[in-house]
């Protein structure tokens, strides 16, 4: 053990931390510009271990900073069935990345007695990287961090980050959920949509034609390599595929998202369907234009419905009794909601934001439903749901109906990656929905019409003085401040507004929504304007959107 701690120290030298830097693993890992990351990585490679040994399983590490800018990187943790790392190891993340560097010893054995983690025990540890120029040189950093505490390590390479999650969850369940390499990832996918098609017999080639905004990123090579496997059974048109343009730079879902508008580079014909990914494609838009030019944009509330619809109409075919719900945050439009609970009649759970809350959340249901607005979303089943519709789908006294649909279960249940929200995975899905159900992208768009809604952000001089409850809906800290909130949403037809503090941002963001587009924006500008004065602005006071 002692040899092990001198080569940590030995190789920890090569990868100095910028003494007083201070990073937090924040909603999404490490992010920030790629120069500061080289110790970070080097200790996320230890931690990983760490971690492998405490749980005596795969571990993954995936370097990418999303659908931030080129410059930038970042790292997250993937835990053994494929989800977010827990959230006690997200504090020992940061604890080991502030470490000064004499220190560094020091927190490792503070977190190695405080976890009991046996030295002795194995470890594995899987990598996998976005195309970020700095990404290979990071990769590199974990590896050392992996091998100076003699654990063993495969990196993938360029991989999505979804793509990695599939990886580490086939591992850690011996290859039950599938094979953990790229090519398995491809043919269960691929496979389980070739099914779910034949179910839309009358389907053109000009129903079969997507285009895709590969963001310029990792999405877009993967895509390119899953063609292929698809068999003609989809046909896209791939732009902002790497070849010239800069990553997620007026592209990818995060800009469609945000901007309200296309990516560069998409030439749009009316009606067509398009869809974005963004920077390691866990997050999928869909859009279109009308016949008069206008752009409608298809987010993750409307994509959550599309999905659940789907699940129900088949859970009832099947004469299946199982509960399904949807999980959403406060951003989540008002609209998509009600629709939800008033006339599709599932559960409604609406959590905190970031992936992991909706995620727990979903895992409480037979069928959990979850996307957040932005984009990222996934279907979870419970272990008996699966159970029930596979056994339902090979019981011979099943009639004809009720098989069909269980067989349409279980191929929708393949086609998904269960372990975290995934960009190819989900356009396979709702492509095969639309297929089936013979609906265009403007049908599905017309299922209900989202509220005129706005987003802000207000610079504080410390945006930790907002304290909020009941899932972020509610501010309880500063004094006053959701009193005022309320008095100003009381002005509106329709109207919902509220405030919280940024998790990967040092930033407040403002949310409000009402019946027209004016009045959205005349909300969510007072109450910018109600944060501004209570909660410590700074800078220059929010002007008025018009
Ligand atoms: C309003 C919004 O889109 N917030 C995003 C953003 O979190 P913030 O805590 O709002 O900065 O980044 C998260 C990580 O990617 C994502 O999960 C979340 O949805
Ligand atoms: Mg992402």
């Amino acid at each position: 053990m002692m040899a092990q701690f001198q080569e940590v120290l030995r190789q920890s030298s090569l990868h100095p931390k910028p003494a007083g830097l201070v990073l937090q693993y924040g909603t999404a890992g490490f992010r920030t510009n790629a120069k500061h990351l080289d110790h970070i990585m080097f200790r996320m490679g230890l931690l990983a271990t760490l971690r492998s040994k405490k749980t005596k399983a795969t571990i993954g590490v995936m370097v990418t900073a999303s659908h931030n800018p080129e410059e930038d990187n970042g790292v997250k943790l993937v835990d053994p069935m494929g989800e977010m790392v827990t959230q006690a190891w997200e504090g020992y993340a940061t604890l080991l990345a502030n470490a000064e560097q004499q220190d560094v010893l020091t927190s490792l054995k503070e977190i190695i007695e405080k976890e009991a983690v046996n030295m002795s025990q194995e470890a594995n540890v899987f990598l996998g990287r976005d195309t970020r120029c700095s990404s290979a040189r990071l990769s590199q950093a974990v590896l050392d961090g992996v091998s100076a505490l003699g654990g063993h390590s495969k990196d993938y390479g360029l991989v999505t980050t979804p793509q990695l999650h599939y990886m580490v969850c086939c591992q850690n369940t011996g290859d039950k959920y599938g094979e953990a390499t790229v090519e398995g990832y491809y043919n269960k996918l691929s496979q389980a949509y070739i099914q779910l098609i034949k179910h839309a017999p009358n389907c053109t080639d000009d129903q079969k034609h997507l285009c895709v905004d590969g963001a310029n990123g990792i999405g877009a090579l993967k895509v390119r390599e899953m063609e292929a496997h698809l068999k003609s059974g989809l046909q896209i048109s791939l732009v902002n595929d790497g070849s010239q343009g800069k990553l997620n730079d007026q592209c990818g879902a995060d800009f469609v998202k945000v901007q309200q508008k296309p990516p560069s580079g998409m030439k749009m014909n009316p009606g067509e369907r398009c869809c974005s990914f963004d920077g390691d494609a866990d997050r999928i838009v869909y859009y279109y234009t009308d016949s008069e030019g206008q752009f409608h944009l298809l987010d993750g509330d409307k994509i959550a419905t599309l999905i659940s619809t789907f699940l129900k109409e088949l859970l009832t075919q099947a004469g299946l009794n199982l509960n399904i719900a949807v999980v959403q945050t406060a951003y989540a439009n008002g609209s998509s909601t009600r629709y939800l609970e008033d006339t599709m009649k599932v559960i409604v759970r609406c959590t905190k934001t970031g992936v992991k809350h909706l995620h727990h959340a979903a895992q409480e249901f037979d069928i959990g439903v979850y996307f957040e607005a932005n984009g990222h979303g996934t279907v979870l089943f419970s272990k008996s749901a699966e159970e029930k519709i596979q056994q339902l789908s090979k019981d011979p006294n099943t009639d004809d109906e009720r098989k069909t649909a269980a067989l349409l279960l279980q191929n929708t249940i393949n086609v998904i990656n269960q372990t975290v929200g995934d960009a190819i995975s989900d356009m396979l899905l709702i492509e095969a929905i639309l297929a089936t159900k013979g609906l265009t992208v403007q049908q599905w768009d017309a299922i209900y019409s989202d509220l005129p809604n706005r987003q802000l952000k207000v610079k504080v001089s410390d945006r930790r003085v907002i304290d909020t409850t009941d899932a972020e809906r509610r501010a309880v800290r500063p004094a006053g401040l959701q009193e005022t909130i309320d008095s100003l949403v009381k002005k509106y037809r329709q109207a919902r507004s509220f405030v919280r503090p940024s998790g990967t941002e040092d930033v407040v963001r403002v949310y409000a929504e009402a019946e027209t587009q004016e009045s959205a924006d005349a909300l969510a500008h007072e109450v910018s304007l109600a944060v501004y004065r209570l909660a410590g602005g700074v800078g220059d006071e929010p002007k008025p959107l018009h």
